[in-house]
């Protein structure tokens, strides 16, 4: 029969879309969902979907080129808010469910998130940046774009973030609406972020999150504080001895459960845990402290940025226990975590759970799943009968006209003998006895987790006559925390040798080419690049995306730099330069001589882009090997998963022509 299917191609980046968020009513009988995708002009809509249960059909409720998301049913199932830019900036809306009409309810200066009702379905809680002196009622005329300065004053070290941009003026609010009349309570204010956790059941307090130390610059907690709704003493329920998030109530009210971890040495390399607060007795204690395991979606995909609203965690009705997501060997799915600190899979498999939410009785969820060949869909598991229906299948008509590859899993001696889980995918077509090239992906964080998901840029690769190796390394999630932490303080040390192992590993099998070898990586990956190529000549070409070269400057210049090098890197370039300079690959400039690909958007805070510069200058000073530079003006660190259409397309054009040139 013949193959009638094509490969993936890196426009087709264009026609992929993904649900998120699903929210099933409260009746269980129909979910709502943001469907995010692009539009003729190239740019992203999300649009609101309601998912009827009873009949299957899918009806879109909001349209329009606009970003609509959050949305989230009242308690009692009739009323639902969602949050749009469609006025402007993203506002509060409110839509009646038998009618049509939405109406607006916030008209916040700088927009609003994180929408939560209030039991009651009278008020819903959300969080709002505001400069100082700035009010929530101010309107419309703020709306307009603040003026750039002449000047900025920068007066502390937390003043700029990849994600938002130069913060140094506003800081996150916490506010309750009355949705009837429109009134706004800001209910914190002051030079700190907050965030909108959960409201007690009686509707007296709503659980937030904040860092309120004296120098949050050098203090990195974020505490858990009940705020009385209608004023009066707040309560911290934790000891400014961690980062805690997501603080939800059980039923009665009693417990309060959130997940987060300890900071004594390790603010990244840790797995998150999960927390409960007894809030009469004052106590809090660590639910999951014996499992080795991270609370949380740590799969790295290229479709969607990581850090989608999740969750959290999630009561059963009985108040013994609570659904989380969590990852582990490259999956994660739901598990029920119950209050002796046992354990059960509630949804597992061989994917990557990225969502999920129930209906009030617990008797059925609704999950945004994705997989190696599926960029996303939503599932429906029916508890009781523990039967599970697929409910979209949103990419099914692109799909299916592309053939992908399947990847197969991989598990290989790495350093030290540890064992180590990765994914080889081969070329679509692949034929046996033939021989083919390979390319080496490694993921950034480093505290990500490869797995169960589509991941694009590969199926790209694998297209284009490539087999692709992609591995997770010591300083992964997924393995556990001694896993999660081995990289700390030895950059380039076993992490390298563990995907240096992962090449031998691949290179035994006859249909790899080992003369023909590349190499690529974002961030952590990139850095990870930069040193191998500084290794070496064992690849043909190598491509390095948002990477870092030079800690000493990254210490300065990245917005977490100061505390990430301390962690990782286990210095800084006042106390131990030499240590800052051992792991940066800019010392090896003058070993380097594989051809070099270097990408960096010009507004990442995160790795700026004067690392792709110090790089790029080095090496073309010197002369040895091809080098090429390309500038993505004004795209951040999320460039490749979230960012500008066009410029996502572009950056796979230019990794696939670099290796086809010189692999
Ligand atoms: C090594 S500097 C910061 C790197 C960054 N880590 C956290 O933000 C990173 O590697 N990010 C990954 C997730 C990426 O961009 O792919």
């Amino acid at each position: 029969m013949t193959d009638t299917k094509r490969g993936i191609t890196a426009e087709d980046l264009y026609q992929i879309c993904y649900p998120s968020e699903p929210q099933l009513s409260p009746d269980g009988t129909k979910a709502v969902f943001v469907e995010t995708k692009m539009d003729e002009l190239r740019q992203y809509q999300s649009h609101i979907y309601l998912y009827s249960l009873e009949d299957n059909s899918k009806t879109a409720l909001t349209s329009g080129p606009f970003r609509d998301s959050f949305p989230r049913w009242s308690p009692d199932g009739s009323k639902l808010c969602f949050v749009s830019n469609r006025s402007g900036k993203a506002q509060l809306w409110h839509l009646d469910v038998n009618e049509t009409e939405f109406k607006q309810i916030t008209n916040g200066p700088n927009g609003i998130s994180s929408p939560v009702w209030s039991p009651d379905g009278r008020s819903i809680a959300f969080a709002a940046f505001l400069r100082t002196g700035q009010t929530l009622t101010e309107g419309t005329e703020e709306l307009t774009e603040e003026a750039t300065p002449k000047s900025i004053t920068v007066d502390k070290m937390k003043y700029k973030s990849d994600d938002s941009g130069f913060v140094y003026e506003k800081n996150k609010q916490v506010a309750v609406v009355n949705i009837e009349t429109g009134s706004v309570t800001q209910l914190t204010e002051g030079t700190y972020d907050h965030a909108v956790g959960s409201w007690s059941p009686d509707g007296k307090w709503l659980a937030i999150t904040a860092n309120r130390s004296v120098n949050p610059d050098i203090q990195h907690e974020i505490d858990i504080y009940l705020v009385p709704v209608e004023g009066g003493e707040w309560k911290k329920i934790t000891n400014s001895d961690g980062t805690y998030a997501m603080p939800t109530f059980s039923k009665d009210g009693k417990k309060l459960a959130f997940i987060g971890s300890v900071a004594d040495q390790h603010l990244y390399a840790t797995m998150k845990k999960i927390w409960v607060a007894e809030l009469d007795a004052g106590t809090v204690q660590c639910l999951t402290a014996d499992w080795d395991v991270h609370v949380g979606d740590a799969t790295i995909g290229d479709v969607r940025s990581p850090g989608h609203p999740n969750p959290g965690a999630v009561w059963t009705t009985d108040g013994q226990g609570m659904y989380v997501i969590a990852s582990e060997k490259g999956s994660s799915g739901i598990y029920l975590v119950h209050l002796d600190g046992s354990v059960t899979k509630v949804v597992g498999g061989e994917r990557n759970v990225y969502g999920f939410t129930f209906d009030n009785e617990k008797n059925s969820l609704v999950m945004a799943v994705s997989d190696s060949l599926t960029p996303g869909d939503l599932f429906h598991v029916d508890l009781n009968t523990e039967t599970e229906k697929r409910l979209t299948d949103v990419n099914g008509e692109l799909f299916q006209e592309i053939r992908l590859s399947t990847p197969e899993e991989i598990w290989y001696e790495g350093a030290e003998g540890w064992n180590i889980q990765g994914w080889i995918l081969k070329p679509v077509g692949f034929q046996e006895g033939n021989t083919y090239p390979a390319i080496l992906q490694i993921h950034g964080g480093p505290h990500s987790m490869y797995g169960h998901t589509f991941f694009h840029e590969f199926q790209l690769l694998a297209a284009q006559g490539y087999v692709v190796v992609y591995t997770n390394p010591r300083g992964s999630y997924g393995y556990g925390e001694r896993f999660v932490q081995a990289c700390c303080g030895d950059y380039g040390g076993n992490d390298y040798k563990d995907l240096m192992h992962a090449v031998d590993y691949v290179c035994q099998f006859d249909y790899v080419d080992e003369t023909r070898l590349g190499v690529a990586g974002g961030s952590y990956g990139g850095f990870m690049t930069n040193w191998i190529i500084g290794q070496g000549n064992r690849f043909k070409a190598a491509v390095t995306d948002r990477s870092i070269c030079n800690w000493i400057s990254f210490y300065g210049v990245s917005d977490i730099g100061y505390y990430f090098s301390a962690e990782e890197i286990q210095a800084n370039p006042f106390e131990n330069p030499e240590k800052m300079w051992h792991h940066s690959p800019l010392r090896l400039v003058a070993n380097m001589e594989t051809p070099l690909l270097i990408m960096h958007g010009e507004r990442d805070y995160r790795c700026p882009i004067e690392q792709a510069e110090q790089l790029y200058m080095t090496l073309r000073h010197r002369g040895k090997a091809p080098v090429s530079f390309i500038r993505f003006p004004g795209a951040n660190h999320e460039m490749s998963r979230s960012g500008d259409p066009e410029q996502r397309v572009l950056r796979l054009q230019y990794t696939v022509d670099w290796f086809n040139q010189y692999v």
